[in-house]
């Protein structure tokens, strides 16, 4: 059934051109976004190339690029990702839970081969727009590493019996090894087996960019450059052996989901079993802003660790995950130091085990404990199952691995005072931090550095000898800008009913065929509104629009945080089944939520800021699909601020190599719209558009309302509907008045007897 033929009402104008590309039509054959249009023969030269010993530097730098057909393990595996060829046998027999540390005599080999030098490494890194630099490096300063002792470092010898402080270096640039072909997870990384076969299940045959650099950083590279490059041109060695705490910076749409999960997954792989019981509760934590992204990545980890012991869950309400006392505190927190000792018959078993005897059972809450390693969660729904009796919040004492996707949001006023105290419950001293978005504000970097920095002055209290990790920054591409494959309409709409025609026209184009906004905007799309009110409003006006013979109301949903849970994931599962064309929302989907099938967007209510643009608008063209239209509308009230978004679609379409001439924002646009001030911006993100959250506009008219009619003919129309209430009103009273009338005259007064 072809969905715009029937949405359009006409066979004529609708039919899809043999040319035309649709976002949601087939599958991705590159999935980066950078560095895939250099010539193969400079990519045949690569080839050559890339059989060099790691480390060396080549004395020419040589034109390195990837290759769009990757040979899945080496070029052993045939008929298909996921069917291993016989001359793989040798591979397979890796058991999953060998220790990346030990790699085999054929994974050696090949480990040869895949090795860049300094130079090719860096000419990769750079040819795929990404930008790795030291944020915080606490290793000692370089002078000290070569033995020459410079004057300085001599003073701060002596000064030297304290702990050790921490040694900022400010920002360098960084060039670790790419991470070219998934089948170097295997023979650089020797991650395990099973999850190999399971990314190949998948069908990812390129690593995206964002996974090209972040991958080998966060397997612990050894291979890795370990050579950084201060702004001063000098080099020291930099150990990621150890574990880092990464913020990564990656356009929506990019893969960064699974470049946190892969080494998650297979740090807990290659831990021994005897290390992780299910009782001492998760080991790796995800936090999501909402529950849908939540889930999402729930699915995600569970597909990528199928066939393992690793499993992943949902935080769900009434689950615990601590063993919290409902009477006594103190009680758990002993029981929970005993559990995390180690060691068979130790005494700390014992121990635990009489607790556990002479725990009265009224003194445990007696929910569902959650035994998955990895835990999936949204701040608040976290925060409420470690919230104890006395106010304070039970530890996460095996919690090894914290991600915060969409950081930046996790840790705007909204979250952060949740976000925080889960990061702090989170109280190993070898916790590693991955801060994952597509937009990062400067504050959140300074806030992350501060919050690290807190942390450590508690660690080295209790553990003075403990190595700090570095804090590494990873951009790809141009941060805080919107995907350069997706094509971008500014429509001025002028008022609320300027916006509701237009996307009226954008449901039935052939009714004005010339609507540029509309010409090519396919269902399935989403519409965001600024608020629920707005959602529901839009959604009401519009739920008969499609023709029954289409389906009728049921392709047109709306979804928002006052639904309850079941009724948003049957929404989402509509949707992602294609049984719903048209979902209205709010900014709750506006991040993360990937949908693969989306032929564009409609920013129905001009998003509060720039960041809110550009993860708006990412849902669609995700992994490098071509295509995505996103369409936003603007009124008379939005000029004031529009000029956020406009300077995002500037730049996305620079990005893409659009020249001043077939700019969506012309120069004179951009000159023309006035720049909000801070505190305007400011004011947008935390209230949106002031007038459009009040029922009535400030002069009392309800100007913002979602209607069609004007608010000449809505005031006639009251006008009208309050005149027939009123004649009513008097029918009504001339009825009652001679039957009032009736029972006075009937009452005759109180009587003698009653006085
Ligand atoms: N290497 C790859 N090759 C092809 N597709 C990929 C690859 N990696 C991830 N994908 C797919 O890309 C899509 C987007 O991935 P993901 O949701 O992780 O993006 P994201 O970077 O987290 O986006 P956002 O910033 O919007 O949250 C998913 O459908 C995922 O399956």
């Amino acid at each position: 059934m072809d969905i715009f033929k029937i949405l359009s009402r006409s066979s004529k104008a609708t039919q899809p051109s043999a040319t035309q590309k649709l976002p949601s039509s087939g599958a991705v054959a590159n999935p980066q976004l950078f560095g895939h249009t250099e010539p193969r023969t400079t990519q045949q030269q690569s080839k050559k190339s890339r059989k060099r010993k790691r480390l060396h530097n080549s004395e020419t730098p040589v034109d390195i690029s990837l290759t769009a057909d990757v040979d899945f393990f080496g070029g052993a595996f045939s008929g298909g990702a996921g069917k291993p060829s016989e001359d793989t046998a040798t591979l397979q027999k890796l058991s999953d839970s060998r220790s990346v540390d030990e790699p085999s005599k054929e994974n050696l080999g090949q480990q040869e081969e895949d090795i860049y030098n300094e130079d090719e490494s860096k000419r990769i890194l750079r040819s795929h727009k990404l930008k790795i630099a030291v944020l915080e490096d606490f290793a000692p300063p370089i002078e000290e590493e070569h033995g020459k002792e410079s004057s300085k470092s001599k003073k701060r010898k002596k000064n030297k019996e304290k702990p050790q402080k921490p040694q900022k270096t400010g920002k360098t640039q960084f060039y670790p090894q790419p991470l070219t072909s998934f089948s170097q997870l295997r023979s650089r990384y020797t991650i395990a087996r099973r999850l190999a076969e399971n990314i190949a299940e998948q069908g990812y045959k390129l690593p995206t960019e964002v996974q090209l650099g972040a991958l080998p950083l966060l397997l612990n590279d050894k291979n890795t450059s370990t050579e950084q490059e201060s702004e001063q041109g000098r080099t020291r060695p930099l150990d990621v052996t150890k574990g880092i705490d990464l913020l990564t910076v990656a356009p929506t749409g990019s893969g960064k989901t699974i470049a946190f999960l892969i080494p998650i997954i297979n740090s807990l792989l290659s831990q021994g079993e005897t290390e992780h019981e299910p009782s001492d509760g998760p080991r790796a934590l995800v936090l999501a802003p909402t529950k849908e992204l939540a889930s999402q990545i729930v699915n995600e980890a569970r597909k990528l660790s199928k066939g393992t012991r690793v499993k992943a869950t949902l935080m769900k309400k009434g689950v615990e995950v601590v063993e919290r006392p409902i009477n006594n505190p103190k009680e758990t927190a002993d029981l929970s130091e005993g559990s995390d000792e180690e060691g068979a018959e130790s005494e700390s078993d014992v121990e635990k085990a009489e607790a556990v005897v002479t725990q009265p059972k009224a003194k445990t809450r007696r929910a569902e404990r959650v035994k998955a390693a990895i835990l999936v969660a949204t701040p608040l729904a976290l925060l409420n199952a470690l919230k104890q009796q006395d106010g304070s919040t039970a530890e996460l004492l095996n919690v090894r691995t914290l991600v915060l996707d969409e950081a930046d949001v996790l840790l705007d006023p909204l979250f952060r005072e949740q976000v925080l105290a889960i990061w702090n419950a989170c109280s190993h001293p070898s916790l590693r931090v991955g801060l994952w978005s597509a937009t990062m504000g400067s504050n959140i970097e300074s806030l992350v550095v501060e919050t690290l920095n807190k942390r450590w002055k508690n660690i080295i209290t209790k553990h003075p000898q403990h190595p700090r990790s570095p804090l590494i920054r990873l951009v790809v591409g141009l941060k805080d800008t919107a995907i350069p494959n997706i094509t971008h309409k500014l429509v001025y709409a002028a008022t609320e009913q300027g916006k509701l025609l237009g996307l009226r026209q954008l449901l039935h184009p052939t009714a004005t065929p010339s609507t540029e906004a509309g010409s090519s905007l396919r269902p399935p799309f989403l519409v965001f509104t600024q608020t629920i009110p707005r959602a529901i409003a839009l959604h009401s006006e519009l739920r008969y629009d499609i023709p029954p013979e289409a389906g009728g109301s049921s392709r047109i949903a709306v979804l928002h945080a006052d639904l309850s849970s079941s009724a948003r994931e049957s929404i989402m599962t509509r949707f992602r089944r294609g049984e719903v064309w048209v979902l209205i929302t709010t900014d709750l989907l506006a991040r993360g939520v990937d949908f693969r099938g989306l032929n564009g967007v409609v920013n129905y209510d001009v998003p509060n800021s720039a960041a809110a643009y550009v993860h708006r608008v990412g849902r669609t063209g995700r992994a490098g699909r071509e295509g995505g239209i996103a369409v936003t509308y603007y009124t008379q009230e939005d000029i004031p601020y529009v000029k956020n978004v406009a300077n995002v679609i500037r730049a996305s379409e620079a990005l893409r190599g659009k020249g001043e001439g077939e700019a969506t924002i012309q120069q004179w646009l951009l000159d023309a719209l006035p720049t909000p001030s801070k505190r305007d911006k400011q004011q947008l993100k935390k209230r949106g558009i002031e007038a459009r959250r009040a029922v009535k506009d400030s002069k009392g008219r309800g100007s913002m309302r979602i209607s069609t009619k004007s608010g000449y003919e809505r005031r006639a129309i009251n006008n009208l509907r309050g005149a027939k209430e009123a004649s009513k009103r008097r029918e009504q009273l001339q009825q009652i008045e001679p039957a009032a009338a009736g029972s006075e005259s009937e009452f005759d007064g109180f009587g003698d007897d009653q006085a």
